[in-house]
């Protein structure tokens, strides 16, 4: 049963989605979850996010929230346990940096290139190595984004440690490789972490949706 009305609505493979299921079980939240057809939205979804009509959306209490990050800093002043944001002014908004930085420039290019066709994969694959780069000197000296423990950054990067993997099996290629030990380390300790693992979806099903959005576009172009 879920607690103090808690739903949320979202796509299984939605990296947007499972940050926000991560998020609450990190919390011990429980939750009610409705998958969204996205061809067929739901009128709930509509009204709940009538700006984007996007998931996810979290509703608690009966008011909705949209916008995944949002969404994010909305858990974790809600329930207190297990802080997901640094206190520190500073930590905040560096942690604020990084996960802007990674939805609004690392993850574009695998986008375009693998579910858009406007962008060579050779040229993703490249762009992508150099912000792997980037998030590697971010990781010195530490676990986690989050320092010893998984927080914000942490739970935007599932798209790194969960989908890049996903867009490597697509198109046959590494981008993960030992040129970035600390980032694989901490792929590995993430993606096996028991709440993470519990969130994430299915791989096989996974790998071949995947697969399967790479194969359509590359015949349809
Ligand atoms: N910036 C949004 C992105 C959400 C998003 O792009 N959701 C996709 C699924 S991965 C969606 O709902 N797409 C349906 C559509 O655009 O009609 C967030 O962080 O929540």
């Amino acid at each position: 049963m879920a607690e103090e009305g808690v739903k949320v609505h979202g796509f299984w493979i939605s990296p947007y989605s499972t940050r926000v299921e991560i998020a609450l079980k990190m919390k011990g939240v429980k939750y009610e979850y409705v998958e969204e057809d996205l061809q067929n939205k739901s009128s709930e979804l509509l009204q709940y996010n009538h700006v984007h009509k996007k998931v996810p959306v979290l509703i608690h209490n009966g008011k909705a929230i949209a916008e995944s990050k949002i969404i994010l800093e909305y858990i974790d002043e809600t329930w207190k346990n297990n802080p997901i944001m640094p206190q520190d002014p500073h930590e905040k908004a560096m942690a604020r940096f990084w996960a802007k930085f990674i939805d609004d420039e690392f993850l574009q290019p695998l986008r375009k290139a693998l579910f858009f066709g406007e962008m060579e994969v050779e040229k993703a694959i490249e762009e992508t190595k150099v912000n792997l780069k980037i998030l590697e000197k971010v990781l010195e000296g530490k676990n986690f984004f989050g320092g010893e423990r998984i927080g914000l950054v942490d739970i935007v990067a599932t798209s790194i440690a969960y989908w890049v993997p996903l867009f490597e099996k697509a198109v046959e290629k590494k981008m993960l490789t030992e040129e970035f030990p600390k980032l694989c380390n901490w792929k590995n300790k993430y993606v096996n972490h028991n709440i993470i693992k519990e969130a994430l979806p299915p791989k096989d099903k996974s790998i071949a949706y995947f697969r399967a959005r790479f194969a359509k576009f590359r015949t349809s172009s």
